[in-house]
Formats: C-alpha cells, structure tokens, sequence
C-alpha cells in the first residue's frame, strides 16, 4: 500500500542536492534519477526537484527524464519566469512550486512576495493551470501572502519553515512554530491546500508534521545528508517513520 491511500502527512523528497554532489566534480554521478526512483521505492509521495535559473544542481534534462519516468508525482519548483513558465508547460509536471530566486543565495532565503506580484502571478498561475498543472506558492507564513496566494488562484501553498528551522533559542524556534501553525489554519480556511518545507530535519520536523491540516512536506538537504551515511532507501524509510509518529502522537 503506498502511503497516497492511508491518512498521514506526505513526503516530497527533494533530490537537488544528489544533483550538487554530481554538479561537483561534472561527473554522471551520482544520477538523480536514480535517487528519485530510490525515494520512490522507499516510500516518497512525490519528488521535488528546483530548476535553478543557474543551473547550479538539477538540469533540464533531469527534469525532462523524470517527467516519463516517476511514478509518484513530480513538484517542480522554479521561478516564476518565462522561461520557466515556457519549460513547464512543455513538460507539464503534475505540481509547480513557485520559489523567489537570487543567484547569490547559497539557498532559498524567503517565500514569495505573491502580495507585491498580483497582476504576475495571477497570470502566471491561470498559464500554469490551463496546463493542467496544480500550482503551489512557496510563501512565508505570513497572513498577507497567504490571502494573496488565495486572490491569485494558487490552490496550494507551501509554507517555508526556513526561520522555524534556522532559529537560535527555544522561544525564537516556538514564535515560529506558532506563526506556521496560524498559517496553516488561515490557509485550510482559505480552503487551500497547506504544504510545508525548508530546512527540516530528523528532529524540528516533527512538530510541523503534528500540525493538523498540513498535507506535504518537502525535504531534500536532511534526507541527501543521511544518504551519506545510511543510504538513500534508509534516509527515506527514516524520515517517514518519523513523519507517521508525529502525526500519531497528535499536535
Ligand atoms: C524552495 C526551497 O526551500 C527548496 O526546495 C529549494 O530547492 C532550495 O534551493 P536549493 O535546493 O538550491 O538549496
Ligand atoms: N521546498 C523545500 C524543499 O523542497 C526542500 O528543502 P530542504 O529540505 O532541502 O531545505
């Protein structure tokens, strides 16, 4: 049984940083696709993967691969660009996650300023949809960017977890947690599909896997990270038990 039929909270593996290590040296290995298949064996719902405008880890040819080959479900995350615009309606994945890029950002920084970027975004949306495509908004958990993710059509939001993982001290860490979980309720009451993701790990992930309503998370850098040490099968199976016991356990 995979776990798309029994209740829980999903896994979106993201697999960018096994392209990093390839990216490295400019070898063939290791192969993403073969990550991606792996994680799928292992139990990952879908597969995430960052399109970079630099190109600094996944190609288009990755995207391009997989697209015929998962057979969970591909979340291509990417700019809102056009020519990311152009590559997606092409390829047609079954969700797009709109990220905010800088090219000097070591990793994503922040969510999307969708309040600031209406007129764009709710076009970029309407394309991305006539396509077929399930669009996802990678946003702060802030209310402003959440009502304005619902006003521009995105059916789904992911809600970046960066500053929850990122924090120094206890009570930092607990302001965080609170703002994502009245994010998460204002975007459930908005009727919206609720994703989260960025720099959770082993530990900080249960307590947003144990928030109710939240439908996906996606992590790469913590699972490629164990890979290392306990193969990518094991990294996978590990963060899926630890996902299920936290949302058994309860908020
Ligand atoms: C949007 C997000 O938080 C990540 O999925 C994103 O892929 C981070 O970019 P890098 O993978 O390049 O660090
Ligand atoms: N959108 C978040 C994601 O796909 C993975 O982020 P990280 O776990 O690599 O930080």
């Amino acid at each position: 049984m995979t776990s798309q039929t029994t209740a829980g909270v999903l896994l979106g593996v993201n697999i960018d940083h096994v392209a990093t290590i390839r990216r490295a040296r400019g070898t063939r290995y290791p192969e993403p696709i073969q990550a991606a298949l792996v994680a799928e064996q292992a139990g990952a719902d879908s597969i995430t993967l960052h399109l970079r405008e630099d190109r600094r880890h996944i190609q288009e040819r990755d995207v391009e691969l997989l697209c015929g080959i998962l057979q969970t479900r591909m979340n291509l995350e990417m700019a809102a660009t056009r020519e990311m615009g152009d590559i997606a309606c092409r390829l047609k994945p079954a969700d797009c996650c709109l990220v905010p890029e800088r090219r000097e950002e070591l990793t994503t920084e922040g969510g999307l300023d969708v309040h600031g970027n209406r007129p764009h975004l709710r076009d970029f949306c309407a394309r991305l949809a006539a396509s077929g495509i399930r669009v996802s908004l990678f946003i702060d958990a802030d209310p402003e960017q959440i009502e304005a993710a619902h006003a521009v059509g995105a059916p789904v939001i992911e809600i970046h977890t960066g500053h929850y993982a990122d924090a120094e001290t206890a009570a930092a860490r607990a302001d965080e947690l609170a703002r994502i979980r009245r994010a998460v309720n204002l975007g459930l009451s908005l009727g919206l599909h609720v994703n989260a993701g960025h720099g959770l790990d082993y530990h900080n992930v249960k307590a947003i896997a144990a928030i109710p309503g939240v439908r996906e998370l996606n992590i790469g850098h913590a699972i490629v990270a164990r890979a290392i040490f306990s193969g990518l099968d094991r990294a996978v199976r590990d963060m899926k038990g630890v996902i299920d016991a936290a949302v058994a356990a309860g908020p």
